[in-house]
């Protein structure tokens, strides 16, 4: 980790199009370090889109992303930050152990990394299986595990706990608020709203623009709803719908 102390993300008035579609109308947000942000959100609400203009690999319209106090996308923000995206980025014809000895070359990190991250994702006992023949709640922890390599300051993790059983998504929440116990900013997306709760802070979005950064406490004040499926039910009511046509 460095010695940088600021936000992690700052985000400001950012517009993104992709192919024709204007995705992102504006967003502005900043994301503060040591905790667990729920970007969450309807299926095609930009979610995706915002994260990889984070990670840097997104083009974009107008606006600006800092993260770390660096504009996205700079290199030295390579070893900083770790995403994981949808779908696995693990080979699958590799096993555990050899998949993160691989990414832990490409970053030139030290060796005892591939043993810290198989323990930290709790992948010891299936260290010499091959991908291919892991459950799909393992192959995200695989995944997951080659993000943590290096302790990036800041891990981007796209649904990470899609189609993970109960119990595994509580134990991969767990990991996140360790991690974040010890410095890691993470923001992670979900379009799961009862994922809100385990959040220290929730942005909620909606057709490309942000309806609400809060605590999931403070969402519930302010609404006045019994739960956040119904808090964002109340906001959606109290915002202009001229946006809706670009949830799917
Ligand atoms: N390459 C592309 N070309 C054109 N449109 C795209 C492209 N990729 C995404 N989109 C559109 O951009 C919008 C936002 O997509 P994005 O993947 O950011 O949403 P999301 O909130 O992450 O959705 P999900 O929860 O389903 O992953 C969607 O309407 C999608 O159809």
């Amino acid at each position: 980790m460095t010695n940088y102390h600021g936000p992690a993300i700052i985000i400001d008035r950012l517009h993104v199009s992709r192919g024709r579609r204007k995705v992102l109308h504006g967003v502005t947000v900043s994301v503060e370090p040591g905790q667990v942000v729920g970007l969450l959100g309807p299926s095609g609400c930009g979610k995706t889109t915002l994260m990889r203009s984070i990670v840097g690999v997104q083009r974009i319209d107008s606006g600006t992303v800092t993260v770390l106090g660096s504009p996205a996308g700079t290199p030295n923000l390579r070893r900083r930050v770790g995403y994981v995206t949808q779908s696995a980025s693990v080979y699958d014809d590799l096993t555990v152990t050899q998949n993160l000895s691989y990414f832990r070359r490409v970053l030139g990190a030290e060796r005892g990394e591939v043993d810290r991250v198989i323990e930290a994702t709790d992948l010891g006992a299936h260290a010499s299986q091959l991908v291919d023949t892991l459950s799909g709640g393992q192959r995200a922890r695989v995944s997951l595990a080659a993000a943590l390599i290096g302790s990036p300051e800041l891990l981007v993790l796209d649904e990470p706990t899609v189609g993970l059983d109960p119990v595994l998504r509580v134990e991969l929440w767990r990991l996140f608020h360790a991690l974040a116990d010890e410095g890691t900013s993470l923001l992670v997306s979900s379009h799961v709203m009862d994922e809100a709760t385990r959040c220290d802070r929730l942005l909620l979005m909606r057709g490309g623009v942000l309806l609400a950064d809060e605590t999931p406490t403070g969402l519930l004040e302010s609404t006045g709803a019994a739960d956040t499926e119904d808090a964002f039910l109340t906001l959606i009511a109290r915002t202009p719908r001229k946006r809706a046509e670009d949830d799917s």
